[in-house]
């Protein structure tokens, strides 16, 4: 069995703060025991205007967010996967919404470049998001293998793209971690009906970490930060606010789920037979 959290913020405009405000939750979820920890995408800066996050655009493996995710796994000895953090990509004008995992040692091991990018005007309100004018897609999908079991990374909007969950699930993953920033407004008609399909149809546990409350920008994140098993069950969730969100995975009913329910093992179309035809 292994404690796992989800961290949900209401990140603002000062990422000193913003830090101080994460380190906070990450001492409380090693304190409650858990051995991971997820943070929300943007944890570090949900600024005024989207090209905000070019001003704090680190190199890959050197700057403050990259530090402050080492130090704090190191020395809470926890596996922190950090949200999304504005990596420099060479591109003067755009930046890479990176998901950055940290062991327990403070060695940052895996990086996820967020594939699908928000570009959307929200039907029937005055909102809309270009993501891509400030941040260049990533093209790979990634997993990875810890202690807890195999991973696999999606940030936000990723949640929408069933296919690329089956590709996690072609990678054999246990665990899917999601790092989020959901409107209020699709949150409040998508988000837990996605976060529970996902899980459903991959049996993998989801752990979603959700930035949650009004920010500076003026706009309003969904929040509801959830931990789902691989039947569907919601084990723990926080529908507003700053805080912790707590389960345990037990890699044996996961296991007990797959056997005795294994529509894993019918699936017929996608992958095998694509290749067989060609
Ligand atoms: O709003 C902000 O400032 C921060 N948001 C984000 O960083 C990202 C990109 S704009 N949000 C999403 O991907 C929302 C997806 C979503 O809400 C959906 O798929 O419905």
């Amino acid at each position: 069995m292994t404690l796992v959290a989800a961290i949900q913020m209401a990140s603002g405009t000062h990422p000193p703060a913003n830090l101080h405000e994460a380190a906070r939750l990450l001492g409380e979820a090693a304190k409650a025991g858990a051995q991971l920890a997820v943070l929300p995408e943007n944890f570090a800066l949900m600024g005024m205007r989207e090209e905000d996050k070019l001003a704090i655009r680190e190199q890959p493996g050197a700057g403050m967010i990259q530090d402050f995710l080492s130090e704090q796994s190191r020395r809470l000895g926890l596996w922190i996967v950090g949200g999304t953090v504005p990596l420099d990509c060479g591109d003067e004008q755009r930046v890479t919404a990176s998901c950055l995992v940290y062991d327990d040692q403070g060695r940052c091991l895996t990086r996820y470049d967020k594939i699908h990018l928000f570009d959307v005007r929200l039907p029937d309100h005055d909102e809309y998001y270009v993501e891509s004018e400030s941040t260049r897609p990533g093209d790979s999908v990634v997993v990875m293998d810890t202690p807890f079991g195999r991973l696999g990374l999606a940030v936000c909007y990723d949640l929408r793209f069933p296919e690329l969950f089956r590709s996690l699930l072609d990678e054999d993953v246990e665990l899917i971690v999601l790092p989020a920033a959901f409107t209020a407004v699709t949150g409040r008609a998508h988000w837990e009906a996605l976060l529970r399909a996902r899980a459903i149809e991959n049996q993998v546990y989801l752990i979603a970490a959700a930035q949650g409350g009004y920010h500076v920008n003026g706009r309003e994140t969904h929040g509801d930060s959830m931990i789902v098993d691989p039947w569907g069950n919601i084990l723990d969730r926080l529908p507003r606010g700053s805080g912790v969100v707590l389960a345990s995975l037990d890699r044996e009913r996961q296991q007990a789920v797959r056997r005795s329910f294994p529509a894993i093992s019918h699936r017929r179309l996608g992958c095998q037979l694509v290749h067989d035809k060609r």
